[in-house]
């Protein structure tokens, strides 16, 4: 949760925030905005790739949150999924098969 109070009323952009209002980050709206990201519904591994990662703007993404309170667990949730995802590539071999959807989540 990126949930936060406001401490002292605060103007952000002409949008004014009281204080004591509960704002939050929806991350998952952020991560399939279209202003931000091309084609964000398409599972694009390359948009990470490290020409293409220098274009992403700082707090563009953000699945950890971001700031002194960012996730304390994003170092090992990213190991684990790692070790994960070589234990699945190590110990089966993946193959498509008629029903296999490629590309789009249509
Ligand atoms: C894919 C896995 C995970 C995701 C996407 C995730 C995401 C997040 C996000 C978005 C926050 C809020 C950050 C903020 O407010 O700015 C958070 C906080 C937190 N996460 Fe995770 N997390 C993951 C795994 C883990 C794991 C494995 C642990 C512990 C072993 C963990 C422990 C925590 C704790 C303790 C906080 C609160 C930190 C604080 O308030 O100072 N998370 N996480």
């Amino acid at each position: 949760r990126t949930d936060r109070i406001c401490v002292r009323e605060t103007e952000v952009k002409g949008l004014k925030i009281p204080e004591g209002m509960q704002i939050a980050v929806p991350i998952y709206i952020l991560h399939h905005n279209e202003k931000l990201w091309q084609d964000p519904e398409k599972f694009d591994p390359e948009r990470f790739s490290a020409e293409n990662k220098a274009k992403i703007k700082p707090c563009q993404f953000m699945p950890f949150g971001f700031g002194p309170r960012i996730c304390i667990g994003k170092r090992l949730a990213i190991t684990e999924m790692k070790i994960a995802l070589a234990k699945l590539l190590r110990e089966f071999i993946l193959v498509k098969c008629d029903k296999t959807k490629v590309g789009t989540r249509e």
